[in-house]
């Protein structure tokens, strides 16, 4: 389907199926030929973008400028007449929201480790210039290590005199906008970034939102952002309110600043060093090893193939490289798939293969039927979903103000004011091992062949479950999962998964939400306004509860609901859900 649908990307890439969808893209998985590495393709059509195209070429710009381990990285970009591909890291981990949803609330160690990633990754930003503007957990994605990837920068701002310079363009969600923001006056997107920071880690620490419109009349939420009004719940500690209190400090003036907050003492608590914000890898390092491989593909020089790639095309030249260069930083064999070189040149490395072999050679640790190169591997797929968009809150009319450059990244009439960039802080302390886990580098994770086997015996059981079930899901007969990595799954104490069927569907109907189920699978639907028409324009909120077998070694299988979040606002979707297994598991 793909193939036929994205003609740019036949030969490149095999693309497969669809893993978000934002207000601006679809995102798809795919995988890069050459390399066997899977990525996510930010599909955005230009017909439907108008105006927000500048949106998306700042999106790019910004990405192509801010290599980070805690950062989606962009691999290439193409550029037709109808449509822009963003081919970027994949992160299978899904949103940092969902995690947070799954886990009800994190524990004050486990929300720190996130929030010092998420930390290093926005002062870097703010370091080189730019604000992200639309910070929250739908935008923070975990990878298959469980770091923290930050992602969408449609809304970031670079402004020609540097981060200290005030912008005017009020953008985001609104749930973690910040007060000057809604007022409507002109704003550091450094000081807006940090209140965001502050509503997320609220929402780590509480697992709901400090603003939020629920069970108050609708208008209000902006005068409680605005007044800066929030409950503290009392199983927070008096540090961490400290902190939130700092980051949600509704004068800009007073709220703490980048710089400060990496050096926290409850960023740093438990023995932690200040955040170190600088990226672990050079922006473009040249690596010769990798460099040689892309060349004998092309059957160009060393020096030729880095005088090609050294103008940061971000074409396919530049993704094969990177790719190359992640997996040999991944301590994987980083050789290319020789059936995709063309015919010439593949005749005269087939002749020159027992160099090949010494580099593979090199790897031989890691080289199994496991490896990511082996077809096994590369049908792995993790499950995604999609999600809610950010919004203009002028257009929303949160902010009433003429419209100016809506939308866009670099906000034209900024004005000075000073506030310093974060520089990189003085390590007082000795790293411990869970500020070495913050600052691994992939290679680290997966550098022993023990470690490697396991992620990857691992992965193929996680492939496994995903897929087994699937089949089984048209069928009369509910998915066996493994009682392993089941954070979305809430275990009933019924034995008869019809009867979890019956009941799930009797909880939705009372809570008026349209279903339609297929086998064991309902999709549940809640739609916008009284009366509106069904179109999926209208529709806020769409899930998917699957009825399935819990697997336990200790006892008989159980009977549990698996959860899945299709689109709409991540907090809703977490109290309907709340509301309909409160009623399904009793
Ligand atoms: N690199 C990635 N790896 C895995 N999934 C991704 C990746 N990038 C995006 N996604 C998924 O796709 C969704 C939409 O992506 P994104 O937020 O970039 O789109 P958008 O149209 O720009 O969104 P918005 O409307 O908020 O601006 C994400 O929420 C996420 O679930």
């Amino acid at each position: 389907m793909g193939r036929l649908k994205y003609p740019e990307l036949r030969t490149t890439y095999k693309v497969d199926r669809k893993i978000g969808e934002g207000g601006f893209a679809k995102v798809r998985l795919a995988s890069h030929l050459l390399t066997g590495e899977k990525v996510a393709i930010k599909v955005m059509e230009k017909a439907s973008l108008g105006r927000d195209l500048s949106r998306v070429l700042s999106e790019v710009e910004a990405l192509k400028n801010l290599t980070h381990q805690h950062i989606s990285q962009v691999y290439e970009v193409i550029d037709t007449e109808d449509v822009i591909y963003i081919i970027m890291e994949y992160c299978s981990g899904g949103e940092l929201f969902d995690y947070i949803v799954n886990n009800k609330r994190l524990c004050e160690s486990e929300a720190r480790g996130f929030f010092r990633q998420i930390l290093s990754a926005v002062a870097f930003l703010h370091n080189r210039g730019y604000a992200h503007r639309d910070l929250k957990p739908e935008n923070i994605l975990l990878d298959n290590d469980h770091n923290l990837k930050l992602i969408d920068f449609g809304l970031c701002a670079k402004p020609t005199g540097g981060i200290s310079v005030c912008l005017k363009t009020a953008c985001g969600s609104l749930n973690y906008a910040a007060p000057e923001l809604l007022l409507g006056v002109r704003y550091l997107g450094s000081q807006a970034d940090v209140w965001s920071l502050g509503v997320l880690l609220y929402a780590l620490l509480c697992g709901a939102l400090p603003f939020d419109d629920s069970g108050g009349k609708i208008g209000e939420l902006p005068q409680k952002i605005i007044h800066g009004q929030y409950e503290e719940p009392e199983h927070l500690s008096n540090l961490s309110r400290d902190i939130l209190r700092g980051m949600l400090q509704k004068n800009p003036r007073h709220r703490l600043t980048t710089e400060q907050l990496l050096n926290h003492k409850w960023v740093t608590l438990e023995c932690y060093d200040p955040v170190c914000y600088l990226p672990i890898y050079k922006h473009h390092e040249r690596d010769d090893q990798v460099l040689q491989i892309l060349a004998e593909h092309h059957n160009l020089t060393i020096q030729a193939a880095w005088q090609r790639l050294s103008n940061w095309a971000y074409d396919h030249f530049t993704a094969t490289y990177l790719l190359l260069l992640n997996k040999k930083r991944r301590g994987l064999p980083f050789n290319l798939n020789i059936s995709f070189t063309p015919a010439k040149i593949r005749a005269k490395l087939i002749q020159r293969r027992p160099p090949m072999k010494a580099q593979e050679n090199i790897h031989s640790s890691v080289m199994s039927p496991l490896s990511p190169s082996h077809p096994s591997y590369s049908r792995m797929v993790e499950g995604m979903q999609s999600r809610h968009t950010s919004v203009d809150l002028e257009e929303q009319g949160v902010v009433t103000r003429s419209r100016t450059s809506r939308k866009r990244g670099y906000d034209s009439d900024a004005e000075a004011v000073s506030s310093p960039a974060p520089t990189t802080p003085v390590n007082k302390r000795r790293k411990t091992s869970d500020t070495a886990s913050e600052n691994r580098t992939p290679t680290n994770s997966s550098s022993t062949p023990g470690k490697f086997f396991h992620s990857v015996e691992r992965k193929l059981n996680k492939m496994r479950n995903i897929l087994t079930p699937k089949k089984k899901a048209d069928s009369d007969t509910p998915a066996v999962l493994n009682a392993k990595d089941l954070h979305d799954v809430s275990v009933t104490s019924i034995d008869n998964p019809k009867k979890v069927l019956d009941d799930l569907t009797a909880a939705l109907s009372s809570c008026s939400i349209l279903c339609k189920s297929r086998g064991y699978t309902i999709r549940g639907k809640v739609f916008d306004g009284i009366g509106s028409d069904k179109k999926l324009n209208n529709c806020k909120l769409m899930f998917e509860l699957e009825v399935c077998w819990i697997k336990t070694d200790e006892r008989s299988p159980v009977v549990g609901i698996k959860r899945k979040r299709l689109k709409g606002d991540t907090f809703y979707y977490k109290k309907i859900c709340e509301q309909v297994l409160q009623l399904t598991v009793k």
